[in-house]
């Protein structure tokens, strides 16, 4: 259940896609194996138990409604293969709907702002229609199975009545395969409709199976990525980083927008700085670094090992321009770095990082909401500075640490960040001519 839970960009995939799979799609799981799996069972042995029963009274009754049987599983396979492809782009536009449907609700505030309602609505709009498509689609595959199963239901049923009638009344125009009584013709025919009842059954579960089974492939899917993710984590040491290179990184972004090759050597311990004019790549070459940013060439090479992208993740602690902050208090903001802090420890960051007059002024439950409200800029990028520096990881990917600070602040987190950088690897993007007279070495992005 964890590995499913939302794993932001890592898996390319909108929260609400992530949400969906670990929610919905293992509901979905119920149907299939409580209602349709059984259903099959009996559905597979009832038509052969059926056929015996009646072979008892009337052989050539029990022929013709196996004979029925081929033409029907023919059609039925095809049906299948059919509804199948189509359930898969029926669940695919449902998660993208969910996705995006989700990822809009956590934007409102801003959608209002902007009075971009109508284009949003727009966008659901468009893509509520997809589904709404895609499950007509899957309707129809099902109408079309379930006319064919009566069809041939009710064949087998008039077949059975006539060749039994016409048998009675000698009226068969072919020589009579047995000699048929009242008694076994009747009970051929009562027991006739039974032949295909456990597959009616089944197809009134056809759309458990197709929810289910399309469930089934997305989980696995999603499990297989958290099965890798964990692997590549696992590949690499955790206490140190001495040596990080790109070498030839190429990131390439959906729309074709496309940053490097950028190659690049970081010696650790110690503080380096990645500059460059704004929109030259210096945040997105730290999202690559740690597959938050699609990278289309290239390598990572981690003491000399050359790694995927996401096995940084376990070994970085990250501070992006906007960080990510939870409902509750400033303590537990601090901590979500997942080490676990003493009190004396983090009180030494919150003043080294220049947060002492926030705490001092609203006090240490200062509850937080998920925007941050309430903070300024410069609070809430230090709150994700020492959260990052808490974490105790070997990596710090730091971008723009002394962005909207006053210069005594700035000179604070400065300090701070040298003194982090004596046993740790920091990088930093930034145009801080403070932050970059202080770094062991500068790179410039083009
Ligand atoms: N998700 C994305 N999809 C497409 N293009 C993107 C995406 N993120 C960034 N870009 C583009 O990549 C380029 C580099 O952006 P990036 O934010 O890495 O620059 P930067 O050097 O960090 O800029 P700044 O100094 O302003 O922070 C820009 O042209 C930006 O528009």
């Amino acid at each position: 259940m964890t590995a499913l839970l939302p794993s932001g960009q890592m898996r390319g995939r909108l929260i609400g896609e992530d949400l969906r799979v670990a929610i919905d799609d293992v509901e979905a799981h119920e149907g299939l194996i409580a209602r349709f799996q059984p259903l099959r069972h009996a559905a597979m042995l009832s038509p052969f138990v059926i056929a015996m029963a009646v072979a008892l009274a009337s052989w050539f009754s029990a022929l013709i409604l196996l004979a029925t049987l081929i033409p029907f599983g023919a059609g039925m396979a095809l049906a299948g293969l059919a509804g199948k492809a189509e359930a898969d782009r029926q669940f695919l536009a449902l998660s993208r709907l969910s996705g995006l449907f989700v990822d809009r609700v956590a934007a409102l505030p801003a959608i209002l702002a902007f009075g971009a309602e109508d284009r949003v609505t727009r966008q659901i709009g468009g893509a509520a229609r997809e589904v709404a498509g895609r499950t007509m689609q899957v309707l129809r595959i099902a109408f079309v199975s379930s006319a064919m199963l009566e069809f041939f239901a009710a064949l087998s049923v008039a077949l059975v009545a006539v060749y039994c009638g016409f048998s009675l009344l000698g009226l068969l125009p072919f020589p009579a395969p047995e000699d048929l009584s009242l008694g076994e013709a009747f009970f051929a025919l009562a027991l006739a409709p039974e032949f295909y009842l456990g597959m009616r059954r089944l197809a009134a579960a056809y759309h458990d199976k197709q929810q289910g089974q399309a469930a089934e492939r997305s989980v696995a899917n999603a499990l297989d990525q958290a099965r890798l993710l964990a692997v590549q984590a696992r590949a690499v040491p955790r206490n140190r980083v001495c040596q990080l290179r790109a070498e030839g990184l190429t990131i390439r972004y959906a729309d074709d927008n496309c940053i490097g090759p950028v190659s690049a050597c970081w010696q650790g311990p110690g503080l380096h700085v990645v500059t460059g004019p704004t929109g030259a790549g210096k945040s997105s070459l730290l999202h690559a670094l740690i597959a938050l940013a699609p990278v289309s060439a290239g390598r990572i090479i981690l003491d000399d090992t050359p790694v995927a992208a996401s096995a940084l993740p376990a070994l970085t602690g990250w501070a992006g321009q906007r960080p990510l902050l939870l409902p509750g208090t400033l303590a537990d903001n601090l901590r979500l770095g997942g080490k676990d802090l003493g009190p004396q420890e983090l009180a030494r960051l919150t003043d080294a990082s220049g947060l002492t007059a926030l705490i001092a002024a609203r006090g240490e439950d200062l509850t937080i909401d998920p925007r941050g409200s309430g903070l300024s800029g410069g609070e809430r990028r230090r709150i994700g500075l020492v959260r990052a520096i808490a974490s105790g990881r070997p990596l710090l990917l730091l971008d723009e640490p002394t962005a909207d600070l006053d210069p005594e602040t700035t000179a604070k987190v400065i300090a701070l960040l040298q003194d982090t950088a004596r046993t740790r690897l920091v990088i930093a993007a930034t145009h801080d001519p403070a932050l970059i007279a202080c770094a062991k070495s500068r790179m410039v992005m083009p």
